[in-house]
């Protein structure tokens, strides 16, 4: 709210244009200018939470904006939290396990809306093949992750938005989200191998957790109940939406408990 909200203060219009330069200019399309500035970039240092925040930041808005978009996605959701975490205390870590229908809708948006959709570029080692191309050393390798999550010989309806094909992997071929089986990854939002996104447990708890409690929380509905969320993508390392969401919500009975549990704590 401090930085994205409608109050416009030197300080978050400068956070913001940094926000929006770097991802921005870090995704350009001239490959040649930009990839060996990304690699000293990394080379120098860069900091884990840099990577993390933004990319646990767009999921959750590509995931927001598909929930507007397909209300009967956002009633199975909260449909699953059942009476036990209902509308009785917040969704917490634990709770993830139970609850495959809110996995399945974070890996379905992490499918249709990777949030690095190029990966991070690879740098050869040594000559080897990869996917019977000879590639030598000392070569930049980018996976379009992005194409690969929506080719339609890998995925049945690929442009559809459909959480159940993550339900039930073993009985479903579709469903297989890179765990092998058949032997071939198809769904890689995090990279796959040694170089794959070394935080994965925590960002899929972070987005599961914060989904969770978003659902739970508030009722969701769009500015314009007959126009659909635009779902264009903006440019950049991390792929942004274009128009950033604007939803409408309201605070179900929960939120009374949160907020008089935070009146009645005492901060040390
Ligand atoms: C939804 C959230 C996230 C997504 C989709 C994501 C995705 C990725 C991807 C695709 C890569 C590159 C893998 C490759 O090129 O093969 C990567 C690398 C990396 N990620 Fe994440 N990430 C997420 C959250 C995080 C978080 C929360 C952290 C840290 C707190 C983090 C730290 C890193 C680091 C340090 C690398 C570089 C690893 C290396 O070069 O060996 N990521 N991530």
């Amino acid at each position: 709210k401090r930085y994205f909200g409608d109050d416009i203060s030197e300080e978050s219009r400068r956070f913001r244009k940094i926000i929006e330069d770097s991802t921005k200019y870090a995704g350009a399309a001239n490959a040649a200018d930009y990839l060996p500035r990304v690699l000293s970039w990394f080379g120098m240092g860069y900091e884990l939470e840099e990577i993390g925040t933004d990319t646990s930041s767009v999921i959750l808005e590509w995931a927001m904006s598909n929930f507007l978009n397909h209300p009967d996605v956002l009633k199975k959701a909260r449909a699953e939290f059942g009476d036990e975490i209902g509308q009785k205390r917040l969704v917490d870590e634990t709770d993830l396990h139970k609850l495959p229908y809110l996995q399945s809708i974070i890996s379905e948006t992490l499918r249709f809306y990777p949030a690095t959709p190029m990966l991070l570029p690879h740098l050869s080692s040594t000559d080897c093949t990869i996917g019977g191309y000879d590639i030598p050393r000392g070569i930049i390798l980018l996976v379009n992750a992005w194409a690969i999550h929506r080719d339609p010989m890998l995925w049945d309806e690929a442009e559809s938005f459909k959480p159940e094909r993550f339900m039930n992997k073993s009985n479903n071929r579709e469903g297989d989200d890179g765990g092998g089986g058949d032997g071939f990854n198809k769904h890689m939002p995090f990279g796959l191998g040694r170089r794959a996104c070394p935080r994965i447990g925590l960002a899929q708890r972070v987005v599961g957790v914060t989904l969770g409690c978003l659902i739970q929380c508030f009722d969701w509905e769009r500015v314009m109940e007959d126009e659909d969320i635009d779902m264009s993508e903006g440019k950049g390392v991390t792929m942004p939406k274009l128009v950033l969401l604007k939803a409408m919500c309201k605070a179900g009975p929960i939120m009374n408990t949160v907020l008089s549990e935070f009146a009645n704590a005492t901060y040390y």
